[in-house]
Formats: C-alpha cells, sequence, structure tokens
C-alpha cells in the first residue's frame, strides 16, 4: 500500500506536484498516467525518499520509505535505467547490491532468469541496450522480493517482445498480492496492464479511477429511414435519442436491444454500429485542459 496525502513539490517557480493524494492498493496494476512533464517521476520520487517534499507525505506499508527497515525487501523500484556502473556485469552489479542490502546471493541468479538475462549475466552493462538496460533495472528492483513496486516508463526502449514481457511480469506480480505502480504517458498502454488509474495533469489530480469506470458507456450510432418510428419506440424503451452523426444516437441500450427493437418495430436499418469512447480519447478529453495551459505557459515565457 501507497498512500500520498496533500504532496507537494516546488522547483522554484514550477509547482511540479501540486497537492496530490491518493492510495496504490495491492493485487492490481495502478497506472499512473499524464501528458510529459505532469510530475509522474517527481512524485515517484518523493514516494522513494529521493526528493523531499515541499509539503504532505507520502507513505509505503505506512511508513516514510526512510524509514523502512530493509527497504529493499520492502520496495522495488525501476527509475532510471542507465543508473548502472557501465564497466560492471550485469551480475556483478546485481551482487553488489544483494551484498549491500543483505540478501542471498542466488536470488540474483533467480532475478537474472525472471529477466531474461541468464545469458547475458557476464557482460559489461554500459554496452547493454536500453532494453536490456531496462531489464536489468528491472532485475534489481525484484531483487529483495517486494511487496510494493514502483516502475517509471517501464517499456521505454523495450521491443515487442519486452513490451509483452513486462505487461505479463507486472500483472503477474500484482496477481501475487504486490502493489504495482507504473507511469506512462501512453493511455493505450496502461489500457492493456493497469486495472486502476491515477491520473495527473500539471501536477494536479485529474482522476483516481478504476479502468472500467474510465471510459464512457457506449452509444450506438442507427441509420434508419424510418427514425419517426422507430425513435419514439427506442424512448419508450427507456433509451436516450438524439439526432446526430447522421443518424440516431442512442444512448442507455445495448446494440443488440437496438436491433431487437428495430425489428420488433419493423424498422429498416442501414446502419447499427457501438460507438465506444476509446480510452485514448477518454484521456486527451480529461488532461486537455493542462495540456492545453501547458502550451500557454510555455507561450508566455
Ligand atoms: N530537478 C528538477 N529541477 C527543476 N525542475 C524539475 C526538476 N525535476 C522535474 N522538474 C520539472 O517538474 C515538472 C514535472 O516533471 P516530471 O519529470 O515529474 O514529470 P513527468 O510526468 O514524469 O514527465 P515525463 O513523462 O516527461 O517524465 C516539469 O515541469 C519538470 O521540468
Amino acid at each position: 500500500m501507497i498512500e500520498v496525502r496533500g504532496l507537494r513539490k516546488r522547483f522554484g517557480p514550477v509547482l511540479a506536484v501540486d497537492d496530490l493524494t491518493f492510495d496504490v492498493r495491492p493485487g492490481t496494476v495502478t497506472g499512473f498516467l499524464g501528458p510529459n512533464g505532469a510530475g509522474k517521476t517527481t512524485t515517484m520520487r518523493m514516494i522513494l525518499g529521493l526528493d523531499a517534499p515541499t509539503g504532505g507525505t507520502a507513505t509505503v506499508l505506512g511508513a516514510p520509505y526512510g524509514r523502512i527497515p530493509a527497504p529493499m525487501r520492502a520496495v522495488g523500484a525501476l527509475l532510471d535505467a542507465g543508473a548502472v556502473h557501465p564497466r560492471r556485469t550485469a551480475r556483478d552489479h546485481l551482487l553488489c547490491l544483494a551484498r549491500s542490502n543483505a540478501l542471498p546471493r542466488r536470488r540474483v541468479e533467480e532475478v537474472l532468469g525472471l529477466a531474461g538475462l541468464t545469458a547475458v549475466a557476464g557482460r559489461r552493462a554500459g554496452t547493454f541496450s536500453l532494453g536490456m538496460s531496462q531489464r536489468l533495472g528491472i532485475a534489481a528492483a525484484l531483487l529483495g522480493d517486494p511487496g510494493v513496486l514502483i516502475f517509471d516508463e517501464p517499456v521505454n526502449g523495450l521491443d515487442p517482445e519486452g513490451i509483452v514481457w513486462i505487461r505479463t511480469l507486472m500483472r503477474d506480480l500484482a496477481a501475487e498480492g504486490r502493489t504495482v505502480l507504473v507511469s506512462s504517458h501512453l493511455m493505450a498502454e496502461m489500457a492493456l496492464t493497469a486495472g486502476h488509474l491515477i491520473v495527473v495533469g500539471r501536477g494536479r489530480l485529474i482522476a483516481d479511477t478504476a479502468i472500467d469506470a474510465f471510459v464512457r458507456p457506449g452509444e450506438v450510432l442507427v441509420r434508419t429511414p424510418d427514425a419517426a418510428v422507430l425513435a419514439p419506440a427506442l424512448t419508450a424503451a427507456g433509451a436516450r435519442v438524439r439526432a446526430g452523426e447522421g443518424g440516431l444516437v442512442v444512448g442507455g441500450m445495448a446494440t443488440e436491444e437496438v436491433g431487437r427493437l428495430a425489428a420488433a418495430e419493423g424498422a429498416v436499418l442501414y446502419e447499427l454500429t457501438a460507438l465506444r469512447a476509446s480510452l485514448e480519447e477518454a484521456f486527451m478529453e480529461l488532461t486537455r485542459e493542462s495540456v492545453e495551459y501547458g502550451v500557454l505557459d510555455g507561450a508566455a515565457r
């Protein structure tokens, strides 16, 4: 469990994080979503005790990160995959971390396997591609077998196979009852991984919602020459009907039900289409204002 309460961070004139309050619960992947510069990394750094908040608190398992005994066993994080000594091999990097955190040596081989790095464990980290570095960062995060995991843009630099791997890994970790917070600026990516969403824009909380609730209930587009018959029948059956999109737009009724009712009324249908707002659209709509203000700010400087 991660608890963020009234969290703020100011960098000079920039209020990077502005009064954020949210919980991250175990058992599901929580997506931390927002456009570039929304304050995701800064929030994660404060949760991990790497930046001091200007105001508010962030706790992990009930305590500020700095007061957690054996933090690597409690919290694993991938923030900056490049933060590895380039001349050290992947295995030595993990062995160093294991030693300094009193973790067993055998765990190093386990996480190398989990991250798909066994074959390249003897190679220097400096020769790694971005994708391999991401995998090494994830191996390090898993080293202490922690109950809480924090990943900042983990799919960055991964190839398609790597992206599928990380999605599956995050879902498996959550299914084991762990708390998993993962940031992204890509709604589509989150839609495939997360069960819950925290959406931020310009440092402020925009939405804290189950992913299913994030999609507006779909509407159905009906093109028919018999609108005069069908529209009142739909309304009488409890649907909301308006004209638009070149036909009738029906809300509050499933496509199948609209089709059945049209058949019963003898209405000819030219088209019957489910209009489902995509998650991407829902995200754009939610964050549009915060992005626009960003552009205005930039122009004013
Ligand atoms: N150390 C710093 N000094 C000054 N400003 C900073 C610092 N770190 C972040 N910022 C500013 O704070 C704001 C939030 O940045 P942050 O990196 O947290 O956003 P983000 O949502 O993680 O974005 P991205 O997806 O681009 O990484 C930005 O305006 C950024 O320029």
